[in-house]
C-alpha cells in the first residue's frame, strides 16, 4: 500500500517499460476487460497535446521532459486531479516523477531485445534510438527505476513477448483490481 493514500474507490495503476514492450497494448486491453471504469492515459502523448515538454529533440525523435525543470511539474500539475479521482492507468517508459501516494499499482513489462528491436525497427525509430532503448531493456533500467521509487509489494514485472502474455497479464490485473475493491469493501458486480 503506497505511503499516505488517499481513500481511493478506484485504484491508480502505472504501466511502465522500455518503449515497444507492450504498455499501449495492455492498457487499451485492460480498460477494455476491467471491472470498473479505468481511464488510460498515453503520458506521451498527453505531453505532445498541452506541450507540457521542452521541445523536440530531433536526434532522439521524442519530446524532452526535464525531470528537474518546469516541464516535469506542468505534467503533474495537469495529471494531478485525474489522477485523484483513481481509475486510470498511467501509460509511460519512466514512472519514478509520479508520487508514491498516486499510485496503487505499477506493471514494468518486459521484451526479450531481438523482439523489441523487431517492433522499434517497424515503428521506424532512427537506429540510435533502437539501440539506446535496447540496452536500457537489456540493463533493467526500468524495472530498477520502479524498484527504487515504489514499495517492493506494489511493483509487479511482467513479460510482454506475445498474445499469450498480453492476455494472461491483463487477466492478471483484473484479479488484482478485483482483490483491490474487495479489501477496501467494494462489491463489483462480477467479482
Ligand atoms: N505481448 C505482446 N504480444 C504481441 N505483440 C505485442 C505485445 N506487446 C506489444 N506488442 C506489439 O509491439 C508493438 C509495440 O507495442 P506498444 O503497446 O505500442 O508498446 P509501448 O506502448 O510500450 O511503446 C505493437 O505493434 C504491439 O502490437
Amino acid at each position: 500500500m503506497a505511503i499516505d493514500a488517499p481513500s481511493r474507490r478506484f485504484p491508480a495503476i502505472v504501466i511502465t517499460g522500455t518503449p515497444g514492450t507492450g504498455k499501449s497494448t495492455h492498457a487499451q486491453l485492460l480498460a477494455e476487460e476491467s471491472p470498473i471504469p479505468l481511464k488510460h492515459i498515453n503520458v506521451g502523448d498527453l505531453i505532445k497535446e498541452k506541450s507540457l515538454h521542452e521541445g523536440f529533440d530531433e536526434e532522439w525523435q521524442s519530446y524532452t521532459v526535464d525531470e528537474d525543470k518546469a516541464s516535469s511539474s506542468c505534467l503533474l500539475d495537469e495529471l494531478e486531479p485525474i489522477v485523484s479521482e483513481g481509475g486510470i492507468i498511467l501509460d509511460w517508459h519512466t514512472c519514478e516523477l509520479f508520487p508514491e501516494r498516486w499510485v496503487d499499482l505499477v506493471v514494468v513489462l518486459r521484451c526479450n531485445h531481438t523482439q523489441l528491436w523487431e517492433r522499434l525497427e517497424k515503428r521506424g525509430y532512427p537506429l540510435k534510438k533502437i539501440q539506446e532503448n535496447n540496452e536500457a531493456e537489456i540493463m533493467d533500467v526500468v524495472i530498477e527505476e520502479a524498484r527504487s521509487s515504489y514499495a517492493e509489494e506494489i511493483v509487479v514485472e511482467l513479460q510482454s513477448e506475445g498474445t499469450e502474455d498480453l492476455e494472461s497479464n491483463v487477466s492478471r490485473i483484473v484479479q488484482w483490481i478485483q482483490a483491490w475493491r474487495k479489501d477496501r469493501g467494494f462489491v463489483d458486480a462480477d467479482s
